[in-house]
């Protein structure tokens, strides 16, 4: 699907989808749980269709309401094969928990998730004593259950994903679990992760994310859990206010442990006007200049940092590019290369993204299908010379599929 995004200024308010992130965990405590939770806000996004279609498969009857998921826990699998769509996270999260199952079952996926490593996921999984076999590195993965628990050491360098689904699955352990982790990256989905975990009713200790002590018979308990606003879909529609015009986002606040909450440092660094109001975040355009942003530990704001650094006077620049490699695409090429096209230049140096702002050609961009670039390039339309078209615009529904809906709700034109 081909979308064009006309030069526009925006002014409206928009609410902010919901927290795919904040959704899958829910889903997975859901079906670990005896009896029926409610899940408020839970969003239509992709990766939220994919964690249910797996919750079925392991056992969980979910209903699926106007905007609630009724979840009854797992009395046992009703199918092997988990399809997790194009969803990392629901990937990662559920091989360690289908390892915590006693039958072979075996995970797959589509798209962008045939390439994505999985080989990490084999090495603590055999530590606790279950069996995982990733296909050469990639998916299918087999696993079969149970978890005996004990101590697995793993490395976070590629991410935390897999942290997030061993810590979700330990419970489960006949006994206690020790995890060990090196090097680990995006620290704040754990945060998330173990914030899930507590609403559920059990918990994991944290010795400075290095360790991880998960006591054994621990049971999930049934909840009502509402989901979050979406920081990661948000912080592509606070850049276009600091952009192009001015924007109220509802349903997000900064007390939460969402990682893409750090957007607000960078939009404040980089000049437009931030007012902080009860559960929303108005912006509002200002002469922008150049900002510094790590974002090793938010990875998924590189894309909405682009669009804003483009826009900046002078260069910025963002650590952490190393983080890019793996996702929905290599974000750092497709960054690279669409952005070219609209005549802004980045460089790469070494860890470091370099982004000289200046003004925006009209262009035909590939989306590479990753939700991230297309939300990114659309933004940066607003402010284009002529028209922006985004090809293969679909993607934008693993996360956030009324984007150009909200997109077109606040255009007016002419910027
Ligand atoms: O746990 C999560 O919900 C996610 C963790 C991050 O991945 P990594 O931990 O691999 O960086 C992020 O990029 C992804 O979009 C969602
Ligand atoms: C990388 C992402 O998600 P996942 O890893 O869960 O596919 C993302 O949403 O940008």
């Amino acid at each position: 699907m081909k979308k064009e995004v006309r030069p526009s200024a925006i002014k409206g308010t928009i609410t902010a989808p919901a927290s795919k992130s904040m959704v899958q965990r829910a889903i997975a405590a859901a079906l670990l749980s005896h009896g029926k939770s409610i899940i408020t806000n839970p969003g239509n996004s992709n990766d939220c269709v994919a964690a249910i279609s797996i919750a079925r498969a392991l056992g969980a009857t979910v209903t699926v309401l106007p905007n609630s998921l009724e979840i009854i826990g797992t009395s046992g699998i009703t199918n092997n094969h988990l399809h997790c769509g194009e969803s990392g996270l629901s990937i990662r999260m559920f091989t360690p928990i289908a390892a915590s199952f006693s039958e072979e079952i075996s995970l797959m996926g589509e798209g962008s998730l045939t390439i994505r490593p999985m080989a990490t996921m084999e090495s603590p999984l055999q530590q606790l004593g279950a069996y995982c076999k990733t296909t050469h590195g990639l998916i299918p993965i087999v696993v079969k259950g149970p978890l005996h628990g004990g101590k697995a050491a793993l490395d976070g360098s590629l991410g935390s994903q897999i942290l997030t689904g061993l810590l979700m699955a330990a419970p489960r352990a006949k006994e206690d679990v020790t995890l060990q982790v090196k090097n680990l990256q995006s620290k704040p989905y754990i945060d998330l992760t173990l914030e899930v975990m507590k609403a559920f009713g059990v918990s994991a200790d944290n010795y400075n994310y290095e360790e991880f002590f998960i006591k054994a018979n621990q049971k999930y308990q049934p909840t009502n859990f509402n989901v979050e606003g979406d920081w990661s879909g948000a912080a592509f529609l606070l850049v276009a206010g600091a952009i192009a015009g001015r924007i109220r986002v509802e349903n997000i606040t900064t007390s939460s442990r969402q990682a893409d909450k750090a957007i607000m440092q960078a939009i404040m660094q980089a000049g437009a006007i931030v007012n902080e109001k009860s559960n929303a975040i108005e912006v509002c355009h200002a002469p922008l200049s150049s900002f510094s942003f790590d974002a090793t530990d938010c990875p998924d704001l590189f894309p909405p940092l682009v669009t804003l650094a483009a826009a900046c006077g002078g260069v910025s620049s963002i650590r952490g590019v190393g983080r890019l490699e793996h996702k929905e695409s290599n974000r750092s090429l497709a960054l690279q290369a669409e952005y070219k096209k609209m005549g802004i230049n980045i460089e790469v140096d070494g860890d470091t993204m370099l982004v000289t702002g200046g003004p925006i050609s009209a262009a035909t961009i590939d989306s590479h299908n990753d939700h991230r670039i297309a939300m990114a390039t659309a933004i940066s339309g607003l402010t284009a010379n002529g028209t922006v078209f985004i090809e293969g615009a679909e993607c934008v529904a693993k996360s956030y599929p009324a984007f150009f809906d909200d997109l077109n709700t606040i255009c007016k034109l002419p910027i």
